[in-house]
């Protein structure tokens, strides 16, 4: 069964001088309890799909397509179900935890705040309530006395944690959530998403530039690149044996979890993600690409099945399939 299904999603910015294609057809299904990872550069799309995902976009943000959160469509959804659904079905945890809270608020007060909002717990059980998650989160329960600045990084980003945990959502959508982390706490928020999300079937979507955080975490990745998804399939298989050479040059940025020698362009690939208003024709990759045909130029690739539950978006992919 699964928690979410994207059918052919698309999200457009309207600016002044015309339109974003910031999410280009995106279709994706996320099974009951499992984590999926979404990759790609700063600028492919992952931020913008997370966001629409909870209708938390801008209002010059156009969406279309389907997004069904348990068979319900989130884009028809009246704004007291959407209200509703945010926390308590599904929550969003976004990078640099700084700004994600309220600094002269105490944390439990904060994380204390959906809880209340949605009526699932009295003030006193709402107490109660911190209390264990700052534990589940490996913090002690007087932290909640504590104002943000009083927490490192690290442990802000743990009550960010404890905050999507609070209403026993069945999805958490996590965006980026340590890149602001020095690589030791990266390291230690990861496990404490994997720990969590394993413990209490907790479905997950993390969004992330490095694959390799991604394929630590997540059973099934997605890469995108300027709006689309280029390849999906089975992390392993997808982070060790990428069939598309946009996810190939990515594997190879990150080779190992957090690696701080690591760049953030992906190693051998020349050049800058396209502009979304002025992309390339044909395949978008296809100025960057070390493998690009003639016809790439030209030929828009669809995804096109790389294996069992695997796509990639590539000739070469292409044409090796059709040869087998
Ligand atoms: N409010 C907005 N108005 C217009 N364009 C936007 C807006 N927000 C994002 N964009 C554009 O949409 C595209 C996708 O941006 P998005 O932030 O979703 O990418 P990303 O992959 O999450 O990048 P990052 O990792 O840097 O956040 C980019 O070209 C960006 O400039």
């Amino acid at each position: 069964m699964s928690v979410l299904e994207l059918d052919d999603v698309s999200v457009t910015y309207r600016i002044a001088s015309g339109e974003v294609p910031a999410v280009r057809g995106v279709s994706l299904t996320l099974d009951s309890g499992a984590a999926l990872g979404v990759a790609g550069e700063s600028g492919s799309g992952k931020s913008t799909l997370a966001m629409a995902l909870l209708r938390l976009l801008p209002r010059d943000a156009r969406v279309d397509g389907r997004i069904l959160l348990d068979g319900e469509d989130v884009l028809t959804m009246k704004w007291g179900r959407m209200r509703a659904v945010r926390w308590a079905e599904a929550s969003i945890v976004f990078q640099g935890a700084q700004h994600g809270l309220n600094p002269v608020r105490k944390i439990g007060d904060q994380i204390a705040e959906p809880l209340l909002v949605h009526g699932l717990a009295r003030p006193e059980a709402a107490r109660k309530r911190v209390a264990e998650l700052l534990d589940q989160v490996g913090l002690p329960a007087w932290r909640a006395r504590s104002y943000p600045h009083e927490l490192s990084g690290g442990q802000r980003q743990r009550v960010m944690i404890a905050m999507a945990l609070a209403c026993s959502p069945r999805l958490i959508i996590a965006d980026e959530p340590t890149t602001a982390l020095d690589v030791m706490v990266q390291a230690q928020v990861l496990t404490l998403i994997k720990d969590l999300v394993a413990e209490h079937g907790i479905s997950l979507i993390m969004i992330s530039h490095d694959l390799s955080v991604l394929a630590d975490v997540c059973d099934r990745l997605a890469v995108m690149y300027a709006g689309r998804i280029v390849e999906q399939g089975p992390s392993g298989e997808v982070f060790h044996d990428a069939r598309h050479p946009y996810s190939k040059a990515l594997a190879a940025a990150f080779p190992t979890v957090g690696d701080p020698a690591a760049r953030l362009a992906p190693r051998g690939l020349g050049g800058d993600p396209p502009d979304p208003m002025r992309l390339p024709t044909g395949c978008s990759f296809h100025p960057r690409c070390p493998v690009a045909l003639d016809e790439c130029a030209t030929l828009d690739v669809e995804l096109w099945s790389a294996g069992e539950r695997r796509t990639a978006a590539c000739v070469h992919v292409r044409a090796k399939e059709e040869a087998s």
